[in-house]
């Protein structure tokens, strides 16, 4: 019995020279695959274990690209175990954004974005993968297509209606930056919803200022994931109650759709005014069913869910990025009268003093697209393009890990004097060069809008209300700076957000140019 026992202890022992000749060979493996790794780039030393946390306040991108004047175009930072990359020059963007799209092409998301955004029901921070291929076809084909007429007429509807509206204010100064975040609100609003009557939108921006406020907020459960139900922070009650105001506010509009879908349905009214609502509840079912899609319509079902997300990236996508990119050439135009004067003189001479600008012209207004070309390279709305890797890769012969962070600097892109001559300053004449980059997504030092699969869908209707709201506000008026501030002393700092809005509102005074009504 006694002896049974000693043989049953030592048998792991005599088992263990063989799990030993076992192990040898793997690590020997595992060691000399890490030998053969590529290196990670360099980048600021970190502490065991939390590595770089303690510079989570400098990932703007600002800060990233001081970091790539030390480092060089690819920068390595780690949070915790998660590893980071900063993208700063055309080439490694080139690399994620074109040669290996298909692994950098996943969103990270935190907690705040995967739960307003039901689970990532919509495009913008669903992963890549055959559900973001469905979401994005339908989004390009039905939401964004030149086709879809109704968002550029009410895009430049609103734009009148601004114009209108600051002649009120003639000879007084205007708050050309709220005006302006006020116009693209309306325009979105109205491209989604359909009302033209505006009601009900102060309580939907409220939800979308909470929704903003949210994503950006740290949240320690997001690096530590065990502390999430604990929530020492109170986010997640205030995660749901933002969550049940926006089912509360888009459920009615869902179901009034709804209702008129079925009434139009039994009478003859064929007037096809519709708004993306409409559009999306053309694939609405409550069943939800992803497949690879042959016809579109045939094949993907959307749910609630869907629709309420897909409504939301839309928001998110089309406010803050136009209205930041019209206020930012506003100020730049401001702060160069020598610019200033050459558009509005290209305007006179094209568009006349008699009418305001129609869609037609911009084609023959050369000088204020190069001037609207240079805002965006100086200021890109979307400062930094968040990715993800789904896999190992290799970037400018570095390591980069499955599920990194990769973040493409297009703001200091845009300002890579490798690039660009005189790259902090204001030249749209750079622009008139035949040859001169584009912003299409295949000149990778000048991204404004990304490039690939993950590039800005909405990219036309964009540059459409970016134009034609800049033309307006310039041929309709002559602006002044208030209190005899000098060019030169207008504040041109920005603000680090999702997007990069001017620190400072711009505020200008108008004088009407036009011999005609506005
Ligand atoms: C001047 C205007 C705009 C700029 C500069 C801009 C820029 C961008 C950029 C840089 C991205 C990310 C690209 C990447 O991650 O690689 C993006 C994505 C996106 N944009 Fe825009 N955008 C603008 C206007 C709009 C408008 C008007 C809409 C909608 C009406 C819109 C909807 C979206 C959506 C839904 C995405 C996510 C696409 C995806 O993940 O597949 N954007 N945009």
């Amino acid at each position: 019995m006694m002896e049974n026992k000693v043989l049953s202890l030592l048998q792991p022992l005599q088992a263990k020279p063989l799990s030993i000749l076992c192990i040898i060979p793997l690590l020997f493996l595992f060691i000399l695959s890490r030998l053969r790794r590529k290196p990670y780039p360099p980048g600021p030393k970190g502490w065991p274990v939390i590595g770089n946390m303690g510079m989570m306040s400098q990932l703007t991108h600002r800060c990233l690209a001081e970091l790539a004047k030390q480092y060089g175009d690819i920068v390595h930072l780690r949070m915790g175990f998660l590893h980071m990359f900063a993208i700063s020059g055309p080439g490694p963007a080139q690399e994620v954004l074109q040669l290996h799209d298909n692994i950098f092409s996943d969103r990270p998301a935190n907690h705040a974005i995967t739960y307003l955004t039901y689970d990532r029901a919509d495009m913008a921070f669903a992963n890549y993968g055959p559900f973001w291929r469905q979401m994005r076809k339908l989004c390009v084909v039905k939401l964004f297509s030149r086709k879809r007429a109704e968002s550029w007429d009410s895009a430049r509807d609103e734009v009148d209606h601004m114009v209108r509206a600051v002649g009120i204010s003639a000879g007084e100064p205007v708050n050309i930056g709220e005006l302006v975040f006020r116009l693209t609100r309306d325009i979105i609003y109205r491209a989604a919803f359909g009302s033209s009557s505006h009601e009900g939108q102060d309580e939907f921006i409220s939800i979308l200022q909470e929704f903003s406020k949210l994503f950006g907020t740290f949240n320690i459960a997001d690096f530590v994931p065990w502390l999430n139900c604990m929530d020492i922070q109170g986010l997640n009650a205030r995660l749901a109650k933002a969550r049940d105001s926006l089912d509360g506010f888009i459920d009615v509009i869902i179901d009034e759709h709804i209702q008129n879908k079925k009434k139009l349905n039994g009478s003859d009214d064929e007037s096809g005014d519709t708004d993306m609502v409409d559009e999306l509840l053309a694939f609405y079912s409550e069943e939800e069913k992803i497949s690879e899609p042959e016809d579109l319509q045939s094949s993907i079902k959307l749910t609630r869910n869907n629709i309420k997300a897909i409504i939301m990236d839309v928001m998110f996508g089309g406010t803050e990025t136009v209205a930041s990119a019209i206020e930012w050439a506003m100020a730049e135009l401001m702060r160069s009268p020598e610019d200033l004067q050459k558009v509005q003189k290209e305007l006179k001479n094209i568009v006349g003093l008699a009418r305001k600008v129609e869609e037609p012209d911009f084609e023959k207004l050369t000088y204020l697209r190069c001037c609207l070309k240079e805002v965006l390279r100086l200021h890109p709305p979307i400062p930094l393009l968040l990715h993800q890797t789904s896999e190992d890769a290799t970037i400018s012969g570095y390591h980069v890990p499955a599920r990194s962070r990769v973040m493409i600097n297009a703001w200091a892109i845009g300002r890579n004097p490798a690039a660009w001559d005189h790259p902090d300053e204001f030249k749209p004449s750079r622009f008139l060069n035949t040859g001169a980059p584009d912003f299409k997504g295949s000149n990778f030092e000048f991204i404004p809008f990304g490039s690939g699969r993950r590039s800005c869908p909405g990219m036309q209707l964009g540059l459409y209300a970016l134009e034609m709201a800049v033309a307006q506000l310039l041929h309709c008026y002559t602006w002044e700076l208030q209190d005899g501030m000098k060019p030169a002393d207008l504040d041109m700092s920005d603000e680090f957000g999702l997007t990069a809005p001017r620190a400072a509102r711009l505020v200008a005074v108008p004088t009407p140019r036009l011999s005609c009504p506005l």
